[in-house]
Parts: C-alpha cells; sequence; structure tokens
C-alpha cells in the first residue's frame, strides 16, 4: 500500500492539503508540523513519497527534504521563494520536483502532482537512445519520477522490448538512432501500441527544424528538444503521463454502469467475445435477474429500487469476486464463470441463490427478502449471441417454473 507524508507548518497551507489529498488521493497520508514529527513518522512508516515545506521553524535550511531523502523517500519540495541558487540546490540534493508558493493553484498542482507520481509508481518505461549518456541520464530522471526504467540503444531493440512486454506504458525515444531511427520506431509502435495504451516522446538534438512535428505525425504525443531543463523534462513526462491517465479514466467509465459501478452491457460483450475467443476451458454463462422488483419500485418508490439495486451488486460481488460480473439490464446481471464446468457452476449458483433468499436486505431501514431466477448455460464451444440466447431461454423458463431458481441449457 502506498503511502504519503507531507510536512507543512502553516495551519491553512496543511488545511488545504489535507482538503485536496483527501480529493485526489487514494493513500494514506499522514501530516506532520515539523522536522521532529516527520522524523518520528518516518521512524513508524514506510513512505512512498514526501511533499515538504522547505523551510519549517526546526529546519529553515531544507534539512527535511535532506532528511526524507537521506531515507531513500522520494520528495516534492514545496518553498515560498525560488532563485537560481535555491533551484540548484534543490537539483543537487535529488528533489523529484518543487512547486512555488506562490498563488492558490500551487498547492492543486503541488497534490496533483503527488497523484501522477504515485500513479508512476511501479509503471514500465523505456528509454531508447544510442548515447550512453543519454540514456544514462533520462533513465535517472524517470527513477526519481517512480518509473520502472529500462533501455534499448537503438530502435529495433526498442521495438523487440516493446513486442516482449505490454506492460511498458512510456517509451521516451530519440530520433538518431543505428537499425532504425526515432520515426521508424514509432511508426512500428503505433501499428500494435494506440496513443491511449502507450505514451511516447520524441527527442532530438537542437537545430533539427520540423523533427517535433514528424514525430507528432508519426504517432508521438510530445516532443523534447536536448538539451532540456530537468525541469521541462519532468512536466513534459507528467503531462503526457496524466493525459493517458485521463483517457484510461475515460474509457472506465464509458465501460461502467453508473449506478452499481459493476461493467455495464457494451464491456460485458467485448470481453465475453474476448473469453471465448483466447479461452479453450469451460466457461459458464449465467443470467441472474431479480424476482417480482417491480413491486418494490411500486411499494417505496425508484430511490429505493435504487438502494436495492446497489445492495444486490454488493452482494454478488462478495459471493463472485474471482469473476467478471455486469449490469446488462436493469434489474438483469451477468456472471462468466469461466474455468468451470457446468455442473460445478449449477451448484455455486445454487448455493448463492438460498444465501441471497435468506438475506436480509434493508429498504428504508426496514428488513427486506429478495430472490433470483437465474438461466445457464456453457459457452466454451458456442458463439456470444447463441450463448445469449441459450442462457436468456433457461431465464424465461426459471421465471415460468417457481422463480428463485437455477435451469440449465446446453446447445445440442
Ligand atoms: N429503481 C430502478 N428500477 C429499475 C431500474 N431499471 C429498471 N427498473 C425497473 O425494474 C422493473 C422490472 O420490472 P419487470 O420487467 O416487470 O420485472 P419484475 O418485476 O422483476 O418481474 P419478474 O422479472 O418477472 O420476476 C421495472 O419496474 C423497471 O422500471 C433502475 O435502474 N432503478
Amino acid at each position: 500500500m502506498q503511502r504519503v507524508l507531507v510536512v507543512e507548518d502553516s495551519k491553512v497551507v496543511q488545511q488545504v492539503l489535507r482538503h485536496l489529498a483527501a480529493h485526489y488521493l487514494d493513500v494514506d497520508v499522514d501530516f506532520a508540523w515539523s522536522l521532529k514529527e516527520g522524523i518520528s513518522l518516518i521512524a513508524k512508516h514506510e513512505y512512498t513519497l514526501a511533499l515538504v515545506d522547505l523551510t519549517l521553524p526546526d529546519a529553515m535550511n531544507g534539512e527535511v527534504a535532506k532528511y526524507t531523502l537521506s531515507k531513500n523517500i522520494p520528495t516534492v519540495v514545496l518553498t515560498s521563494k525560488i532563485d537560481e541558487y535555491i533551484r540548484q540546490q534543490m537539483l543537487e540534493l535529488g528533489v523529484v520536483d518543487y512547486v512555488v508558493k506562490d498563488n492558490r493553484d500551487s498547492y492543486h498542482y503541488a497534490i496533483k502532482l503527488v497523484a501522477q507520481l504515485l500513479r508512476n509508481h511501479g509503471c514500465k518505461a523505456l528509454v531508447a537512445d544510442d548515447s550512453v549518456l543519454s540514456r544514462t541520464l533520462m533513465k535517472q530522471m524517470l527513477e526519481k519520477q517512480l518509473f520502472e526504467v529500462s533501455d534499448a540503444h537503438d530502435g529495433e531493440q526498442a521495438l523487440q522490448m516493446l513486442k516482449d512486454d505490454p506492460e511498458i506504458k512510456l517509451l521516451l525515444t530519440d530520433y538518431a538512432m543505428p537499425t532504425m531511427d526515432g520515426f521508424e520506431l514509432v511508426k512500428a509502435v503505433r501499428n500494435f501500441r494506440g496513443r491511449d495504451d502507450l505514451a511516447i516522446i520524441g527527442l532530438s538534438g537542437a537545430g533539427k527544424h520540423g523533427l517535433s512535428a514528424r514525430f507528432i505525425k508519426y504517432g508521438a504525443n510530445d516532443f523534447l528538444t536536448k538539451p532540456f531543463m530537468n525541469e521541462e523534462f519532468h512536466c513534459r513526462v507528467m503531462q503526457t503521463m496524466e493525459q493517458l491517465a485521463l483517457i484510461a479514466d475515460i474509457k472506465e467509465s464509458a465501460y461502467r454502469d453508473h449506478l452499481t459501478g459493476l461493467y455495464n452491457r457494451r464491456y460485458f460483450y467485448q470481453y465475453a467475445e474476448k473469453v471465448l475467443k483466447h479461452v479453450e476451458q469451460d466457461n459458464v454463462l449465467a443470467l441472474l435477474d431479480i424476482d417480482f422488483f417491480k413491486n418494490i419500485n411500486d411499494q417505496f418508490g425508484h430511490e429505493a429500487g435504487d438502494q436495492a439495486l446497489k445492495q444486490v451488486t454488493s452482494f454478488l460481488k462478495t459471493k463472485f469476486d474471482d469473476f467478471t460480473i455486469a449490469r446488462i439490464g436493469g434489474e438483469e446481471f451477468a456472471v462468466v464463470l469461466d474455468n468451470m464446468g457446468l455442473e460445478k457452476a449449477e451448484l455455486r449458483l445454487n448455493t448463492f441463490r438460498e444465501q441471497l433468499a435468506e438475506h436480509a436486505f434493508s429498504i428504508n431501514g426496514e428488513p427486506y427478502s429478495l430472490t433470483m431466477s437465474i438461466g445457464i448455460t456453457p459457452f466454451s464451444k458456442v458463439s456470444l449471441t447463441g450463448a445469449m440466447r441459450l442462457a436468456d431461454k433457461a431465464l424465461y423458463q426459471a421465471k415460468q417454473q417457481q422463480r428463485n431458481c437455477v435451469v440449465s441449457l446446453q446447445s445440442n
């Protein structure tokens, strides 16, 4: 679990940071007022990252940053003033970045920077450059931003590494390289890794006009001219990774059902097609539908119906957390039980059905019981449309029988 330490002596600033951290950071955050308090927290916990004020009443000369860095905690510094001397001092210390506290947005920027660094943590990056010096420098800079970095000495090697490791999320590539230059590399990589999946930043020496535009046309997200300032490198990488994260968020929300947070019908169809294509083993498709759900809406109102749907979702999640669950209709859910034969799946779903019927749900604070009818079918050998048709037919039969039962159907 990631953990962040914030050391800030101003009451107002700490309050603002607490508020922003609660909103943007999904990790444990500890706050300290002084170097002394910071030291005692560091003795107790392991920190992924520290955000510290450069001057504190008991540490006027950046001692807090020196201390966190000496404990190998990547550190972002907050400073109320900046000049070339302070800047150099901080770069020499090895801080990840500094944020000047000169306007209201500074704190917002600082916390968003921490959020991005936490996302970088363990994320894989690749540097492709034929110059050892340049490669080593960029590797170090990326490592400071918490990436897990590997490097390649030319385009061909980089391409192979990207083919072998789909977990690489950032590529920094020089233009001039033997065997395959930066343009060829970007073009080749974009054939199998989209902009939403891999961020690319192109690099080249100064004075090569037009390279930036060509890099971007071939599919790079951004461009840097060498030599670059530490801060420029840092900002470009951060911004590019932030865009990648935003796209991932948009994609994720397009695949989620707003009310329950489960996957939606669109995701379910794409996922199920993938399972069909790639998995040889037995899979079972189950369609689960709440019985007489309309009664809840009619009796207690739509809001209460929504609450019931959320409660059923939580119940489903506790019982099928190893499997993909989707809400594919109003009160209809689908579960793919992959790697499970029909008999075992039927047993498991029957147990679930009994447990659900005995569970005390709550509507407007009053206990309420629910049941579900379930239709299941194996679907390794039939098409998804065929499987959906069969599972739907089985569910219909379950509704026609006594409800609160599992019906299984197989294709001939
Ligand atoms: N509150 C709420 N109700 C929904 C939502 N989506 C669908 N419904 C309601 O779910 C009810 C489904 O009713 P029916 O199709 O008659 O099914 P049922 O009452 O569960 O009866 P059986 O399925 O035959 O057991 C309708 O009243 C819909 O308005 C939703 O997101 N929230």
